[in-house]
């Protein structure tokens, strides 16, 4: 990976992507590609369907690896694993839900919070080297998370005797376990009726003030939070910062109130939907 006098690195703490580029064969999924997402703030990125934002994703995570450009963390080369993000600090939410199935939505916190107990808890679940006060530890913490997401109540249910909306909170419930520094959410509205995206967005809001109370891996540095949704109500009423992504180049970067204003990205929504509707379109925003 490498970056151009073009693609040199943002400075400043956070996460920083630099000059990203993704091929699939001959599709460039990713082309130059550079964002930041500060300590403290919700970042959302938005764009028509195959933009390239879950491509985007997908580099973060460490799912994909890009042909050019390079991540930073704290200003740090980051070389993102799937298997590692914990450790750096990083959480994240998938699209649809994907939580263990055989596990109670207690223990499916618990394990959110493998990477940061000192006897994981799978190694706990495989009764190696299991220490019961990290277990009580982290019960505790996994009932509190759960009491502040207004789902407690459900603590000892099996996942799939819940509701969709109640699954998402709990899978949400589950990155906070790591205590992140950074959060990643895929698109986390998908699939969810007008009332839960609304209680979502207070939730988002509330995100980097409720990761610092608990410490973070970064101690005192707030939590951030990556956003990828299509969703452009709880984009708009969420994030300090927005980008657009369309055919897989930056084309804005901005404020809510800027990205609104853009006719650029008035017209790549456009360009693909003639009708848009109140979910899809910058312009439809109160
Ligand atoms: N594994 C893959 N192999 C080949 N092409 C891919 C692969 N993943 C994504 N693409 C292509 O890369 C482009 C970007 O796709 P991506 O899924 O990142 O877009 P998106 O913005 O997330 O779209 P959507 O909003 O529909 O989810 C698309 O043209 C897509 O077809």
């Amino acid at each position: 990976m490498t970056g151009t006098a073009a693609t040199r690195p943002i400075p400043g703490g956070g996460l920083a992507l630099h000059g990203i580029g993704v091929s699939f064969g001959g599709l460039v999924a990713l082309d130059d590609v550079s964002l930041r997402v500060p300590p403290g703030q919700v970042v959302g990125v938005i764009g028509p369907n195959g933009a390239g934002k879950t491509t985007l994703f997908n580099v973060i995570c460490g799912f994909v690896r890009p042909v050019a450009g390079s991540l930073t963390l704290d200003g740090q080369p980051l070389r993102p694993r799937p298997d590692q993000l914990t450790r750096l600090g990083i959480a994240r939410t998938l699209q649809g839900v994907g939580l263990f199935a055989g596990l109670t939505v207690a223990e499916n916190v618990m394990a959110g919070a493998t990477g940061s107990a000192r006897a994981g808890f799978l190694s706990a679940l495989l009764g190696l080297g299991r220490s019961d006060r990290d277990e009580r530890r982290l019960r505790a913490e996994a009932l509190d998370l759960l009491d502040e997401l207004g789902i407690a109540g459900h603590a000892d249910a099996l996942p799939a005797t819940l509701p969709y909306g109640v699954r998402k909170r709990v899978a949400l419930a589950r990155a906070l376990a790591a205590r992140p520094r950074l959060l990643l959410l895929d698109e986390p509205a998908g699939g969810l009726g007008v009332e839960e995206v609304a209680n979502l967005g207070e939730l988002i809001v509330g995100l980097p003030r409720r990761a610092a109370r608990h410490g973070g891996a970064g101690d005192d540095e707030p939590c951030s939070v990556l956003l990828v949704e299509h969703h452009m109500d709880l984009v708009m009423s969420v994030c300090h910062q927005i980008v657009v992504l369309d055919f897989g180049r930056v084309i804005a970067t901005g404020t809510p109130e800027q990205i609104r204003d853009d006719p650029a990205v008035t017209e790549a929504y456009l360009g693909v939907d003639d009708e848009p509707t109140n979910q899809d379109s910058p312009e439809a925003v109160a």
